[in-house]
């Protein structure tokens, strides 16, 4: 009977205490799931739109804190990052300069080909993409080549790399002038095509300074139109949290800082073809290399 009263007295004290137990084991619960649901949302791709396929962009330009990955290289004090970011402009080349670009690499790139989706033409090297390979375009043609490039493609990529150069120097307060193009700078054309390579593999999310070394400020000049000429294929810079994507258009030009504050994808394509010409600027005069010539 004692031990009875004892019992029951214990388990009324014990009550707010499974009371509050059984709270926080709730607000673990939905804590998490939340957590998981947020997670699964990013990875599904909810994201913020920087520049829509639609829209004719002057001067978008946005900072980001600059990572530490310039510090294992050496400094070029006026050039080599402080203010790190991303700009997107559709004002520098029209989309009749593109379309003329386009067909260039149209041309380029019809003499090779990747068996996977992704083929690239590489306007230094002559490295042209042939099925599970690349050939030398350059070697491979020899005087030909003439028959396939003109002058005039070659000054237009110049003017084009000039105008870009200048752009970028503008949004980074540097001087043009210290800026040198790098290598690769290449046409790269994308379908839907299975990857058959790691050659293909152009979606797997990456550092442009890390992949290409020399690579201080990249840009990207688009020369097909997302959701008119492809699916898929939309650029993506991969930030903690959160996505910002950049929707491909004829003449649109995007470039930003190399380093890991430019963490960056690309989504895979999912019908049509697109095209884009990648154009890299480095600090240091000894990764610069002179524009492609005719030879
Ligand atoms: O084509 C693009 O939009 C980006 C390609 C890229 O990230 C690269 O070549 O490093
Ligand atoms: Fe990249």
């Amino acid at each position: 009977m004692h031990v009875g009263v004892a019992k029951k007295s214990r388990a009324r004290q014990d009550w707010p205490w499974r009371w509050l137990k059984a709270a926080f084991l709730v607000s673990l619960v939905v804590a998490g799931g939340f957590l998981s649901w947020s997670c699964l949302r990013n990875e599904d791709g909810v994201t913020e739109v920087l520049a829509r396929r639609g829209d004719s962009l002057r001067d978008t330009f946005i900072e980001v804190p600059c990572s530490e990955d310039y510090d294992s290289h050496k400094r070029f004090e006026g050039c080599t990052p402080r203010k790190c970011g991303r700009g997107v402009t559709d004002a520098v080349i029209t989309r009749e300069e593109a379309e003329r670009i386009r067909r260039i690499a149209e041309r380029g790139l019809s003499l090779g080909g990747s068996d996977g989706g992704a083929s690239i033409l590489d306007l230094h090297s002559g490295a042209l993409s042939l099925g599970k390979h690349f050939v030398n375009l350059y070697r491979y043609f020899g005087d030909k080549i003439q028959d396939i490039f003109t002058e005039e493609d070659f000054a237009l990529y110049r003017d084009v790399r000039q105008r870009i150069q200048q752009r970028i120097a503008q949004a980074f307060g540097i001087s043009a002038a210290s800026l040198y193009l790098t290598k690769p700078t290449f046409f790269s054309r994308i379908n839907s095509t299975g990857a058959k390579t790691t050659h293909d593999e152009y979606w797997h999310p990456h550092v442009d300074k890390v992949t290409y070394g020399s690579f201080d400020y990249t840009s990207l000049l688009y020369l097909s139109d997302y959701t008119e000429d492809f699916g898929g294929g939309r650029f993506v810079f991969m930030d903690a949290g959160s996505n910002k994507t950049i929707e491909p258009r004829a003449g649109r030009v995007s470039f930003f800082t190399s380093g890991s504050e430019n963490l960056h994808r690309v989504e895979k394509v999912q019908w049509g073809t697109r095209y884009a010409v990648t154009i890299s600027f480095t600090c240091n005069p000894d990764h610069g290399i002179g524009d492609p010539v005719l030879k």
